[in-house]
C-alpha cells in the first residue's frame, strides 16, 4: 500500500512500503531509507551549512554588539602577562573588598614614629602580627604584583630608606648614615616593577613631591595612587616616653590629601597617637603595615577595574623603561653601570654607598650629599667618614654649579644631556621622562674643574609643580625648542615668562634650538630662533643630540659664564658668552671641544 501526505511541499512515505519506493521519483524521502544516495547526502550537507553559517552571523551579530573590554576580556587577560591572572580564583580579591569597603578612594596615609637603628627589638606583638598575618599576605602581594607606589615621607635620619630596605630585602645594615638625594625608588624583583620610593629630608622641605599625587593626571595614576607613609620623629620622643612602650596597633588607614594630613599632623600630633610602632630591624611589624595599607587603600580600585589594572601596567612598564634608558646610556667599567639584577640596586647598598650608586637611576649626587650632612650626623662620627667615601668615589672638583634643562616635551632634553654626559644618542622609541632626573659632568674651564650638575626635567604639563621647585637654585637654564615642532617653539615665550616667575634674577638662560640634523623636516627657521634670544637677550644656538653637533659647546658656554662669574676678581674683564659661542660655534662636533 501506498499512501502519501503532502505536507509543506513535502511528501511523507509510508515506511511500510519503502522499499517500493521509486528513490529518483523522491528523493527528498531517502532520508527515511537507512542509506541517502550521493546527491541526497550533498544537499543535506549544504543546508546543514547554510544553517551553520547563519548560527555564525547570529552570533557574531551579538557579540559585536558587547562592550568591547567584555568581547576582549578573556583572550586580554590570557595573554597579557603583565595582568595580575593569578589573582583570579584565589580569595585576595575578596580580602580587598572585604578590607576596603568602607573608604572612600584616594591616597591613603599612614603615621609611623620612627625609631632609630639603636633602638630596642619591638615588642614580641609586633613579631606576633606579623607572623599570623604578614607574611601569608606578602606572598599574596607578591602574586598581584601590584605596581601601587608607596612614598615614605619624614625628615632626613628618620629611617625612611633602612625601613624600606628591610621590607624588600628583609635585613638591617646598622651604622654609617647616607641621606637619600632627591627621591628614588626600588625596583623590586627582578621584573624591576616599581614599588616603593623614598622621600628626601622630609616633606616640609620637598613639599612639591607631596604635591605629586595632587598634580598628577588620568595618565599617571601611579602617582596619583600615592601611599605616604610619614615618619615623624617628634611621636618618635612621644612613644619612648611612655611606659611601658605602646604595642603595635592596627594601621590606622585614610583616604585624605596627604599634603593637608602631613601638616594637620605637624599641628595636631595627638591625632596620631594611634600610630603604630615601627622599627626598621621589626622586619615583619614593618611589612604587615605596608601590605595592609596596600591592600587597604589600594585593592579596591586595583581589583576593580580591569581599566585601572591595564593602566598601572601602563606607567610601570613606562618607569621600567626609563630605568632600562639610564642603563643603556651607563657606560661599562664606570660608577653608573648597572646590571638588571636586584642584587646591585641602590637599596643593597646602605651606609654611604646608596648615594653612591644611586646615580645610575637618579644620577651622581655627591655635592648635595655633602651638603645635607648635618651637624648631628658630624656629631655621631659619621661625617667624616661619610666625606672621605664621598671623595674616594666621586670626582674631584673645583666648584659646582645646578643647570637645568627646560622646554616642551619630546624636543630632547634627555638626548641632549645623554649625549653631553655619555656621548651617545638615545634613539628609538620615544619615552617621556617622569618627574625629573639629574646626571652630573665635571669640565675643565680654564685649568678649573667644575662640576655641572644638570637636572633633566619633565616637560608634560602634570609635571610642572614638581619642575618649579627646582627653578630657585639653579644657575643657568638651558631652554630647548624642537626645529621640526613649531608649538615647541611657540611656548617659549611661555617658558620665559615662567623662568622669571620661579628662577633666580640673575640665572644664566640659553636658547638651544634642537634636532638640527633633520633639516628636512625643519619649520622653525634659524633665524626666528636667533630673532627670539635677541629680543630676550639670551645666547642661542642650534644643536643636534643625534649629531652631537654644539652639545658640548653649549655646556661648555654655560660652565664658563659660570666660573667666570664666580671667580670674577673687580679688574677683571666680564665674560662675554655671546662673544665665546660666535666664536666656537659650528666648530663642536660630539666631542670635540677642548
Ligand atoms: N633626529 C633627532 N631626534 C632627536 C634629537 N634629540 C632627541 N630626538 C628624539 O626626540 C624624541 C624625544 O627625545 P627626549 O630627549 O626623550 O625628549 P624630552 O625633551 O626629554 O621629553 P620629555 O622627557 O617628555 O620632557 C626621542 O625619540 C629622541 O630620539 C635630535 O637631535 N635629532
Amino acid at each position: 500500500m501506498l499512501s502519501l501526505n503532502s505536507i509543506s511541499g513535502s511528501s511523507v512515505i509510508d515506511m511500510e512500503d519503502t522499499q517500493t519506493l521509486p528513490s529518483k521519483a523522491f528523493p527528498y524521502n531517502e532520508e527515511l531509507t537507512h542509506k541517502p544516495s550521493e546527491p541526497v547526502r550533498s544537499q543535506l550537507f549544504q543546508v546543514e551549512l547554510y544553517r551553520f553559517c547563519l548560527y555564525l552571523l547570529t552570533l557574531f551579530r551579538v557579540i559585536s554588539r558587547l562592550p568591547l573590554q567584555l568581547r576582549l576580556c578573556v583572550p586580554f587577560r590570557n595573554k597579557n602577562p603583565a595582568l595580575p591572572r593569578r589573582v583570579y580564583g584565589t580569595d585576595v580579591l575578596r580580602r580587598f573588598h572585604d578590607l576596603t569597603a568602607d573608604l572612600e578612594a584616594g591616597p591613603a596615609f599612614i603615621a609611623l614614629p620612627s625609631f632609630s637603628p639603636e633602638d630596642t627589638e619591638p615588642t614580641s606583638s609586633c613579631h606576633k602580627a606579623s607572623d599570623s598575618a604578614g607574611l601569608h599576605t606578602e606572598h599574596q602581594m607578591k602574586s598581584y604584583n601590584s605596581p601601587l607606589c608607596t612614598i615614605l615621607v619624614g625628615d632626613s635620619g628618620v629611617g625612611k630608606t633602612s625601613l624600606l630596605v628591610q621590607f624588600d630585602q628583609g635585613k638591617f645594615i646598622p651604622g654609617l648614615f647616607s641621606s637619600t638625594v632627591g627621591i628614588g625608588f626600588t625596583p623590586s624583583d627582578k621584573d624591576m616593577s616599581l614599588r616603593w620610593a623614598v622621600c628626601q629630608q622630609g616633606a616640609p622641605t620637598q613639599p612639591h613631591i607631596l604635591l605629586m599625587p595632587r598634580s598628577g593626571s588620568a595618565s599617571a595614576p601611579l602617582i596619583k595612587k600615592v601611599f605616604v607613609i610619614v615618619l615623624i620623629p617628634e611621636m618618635e620622643q612621644g612613644v619612648r616616653s611612655s611606659s611601658p612602650p605602646p604595642a603595635s596597633s592596627p594601621v590606622g588607614v585614610r583616604p585624605c590629601d596627604p599634603f593637608h594630613l602631613w601638616q594637620m599632623s605637624q599641628s595636631d600630633p595627638p591625632q596620631l597617637h594611634d600610630a603604630p610602632l615601627c622599627s626598621a630591624k621589626a622586619e615583619k611589624c614593618f611589612r604587615l603595615l605596608v601590605i595592609t595599607a596596600l591592600l587597604t587603600a589600594g585593592g579596591r580600585r586595583a581589583a576593580a577595574s580591569a581599566h585601572c589594572r591595564s593602566s598601572f601596567s601602563i606607567v610601570r612598564l613606562r618607569v621600567f623603561n626609563t630605568v632600562q634608558r639610564v642603563w643603556r646610556s651607563a657606560q661599562p667599567g664606570t660608577d653608573r653601570s648597572l646590571t638588571p639584577c636586584a642584587s646591585s640596586l641602590p637599596w643593597t647598598h646602605l651606609g654611604g654607598l646608596k648615594a653612591a650608586a644611586a646615580p645610575a637611576l637618579l644620577g651622581s649626587a655627591m655635592s648635595m650629599r655633602k651638603a645635607s650632612l648635618t651637624d648631628k650626623q658630624a656629631k655621631n662620627g659619621t661625617s667624616k667618614y661619610v666625606l672621605e667615601r664621598c671623595a674616594s668615589i666621586n670626582e674631584y672638583y673645583d666648584i659646582a654649579f645646578k643647570v637645568m634643562l627646560l622646554g616642551d616635551s619630546a624636543v630632547g632634553k634627555t638626548c641632549v644631556l645623554v649625549r653631553f654626559k655619555d656621548g651617545a644618542f638615545l634613539g628609538g622609541n620615544f619615552i617621556a621622562t617622569v618627574g625629573i632626573d639629574f646626571r652630573n659632568k665635571v669640565v675643565d674651564v680654564d685649568n678649573l674643574k667644575v662640576k655641572l650638575q644638570i637636572w633633566d626635567t619633565a616637560g608634560q604639563e602634570r609635571f610642572r609643580s614638581v619642575t618649579h621647585a627646582y627653578y630657585r637654585d639653579a644657575q643657568a637654564l638651558l631652554l630647548l625648542y624642537d626645529i621640526t615642532n613649531k608649538p615647541s617653539f611657540d611656548n617659549i615665550r611661555a617658558w620665559l615668562t615662567e623662568i622669571h616667575e620661579y628662577a633666580q634674577k640673575d640665572v644664566v638662560i640659553m636658547l638651544l634650538g634642537n634636532k638640527s640634523d633633520t633639516a628636512a623636516e625643519r619649520v622653525v627657521k634659524t633665524e626666528d630662533g636667533e630673532k627670539l634670544a635677541k629680543e630676550y637677550g639670551v645666547p642661542f644656538m642650534e644643536t643636534s643630540a643625534k649629531t652631537g653637533v654644539n652639545v658640548e659647546l653649549a655646556f661648555l658656554a654655560i660652565a664658563k659664564e659660570l666660573k667666570h662669574r664666580a671667580t670674577q676678581q673687580p679688574n677683571e674683564p666680564k665674560f662675554q658668552i655671546h662673544d665665546y659661542i660666535d666664536s666656537q660655534k659650528h666648530k663642536s662636533g660630539c666631542c670635540s671641544l677642548g
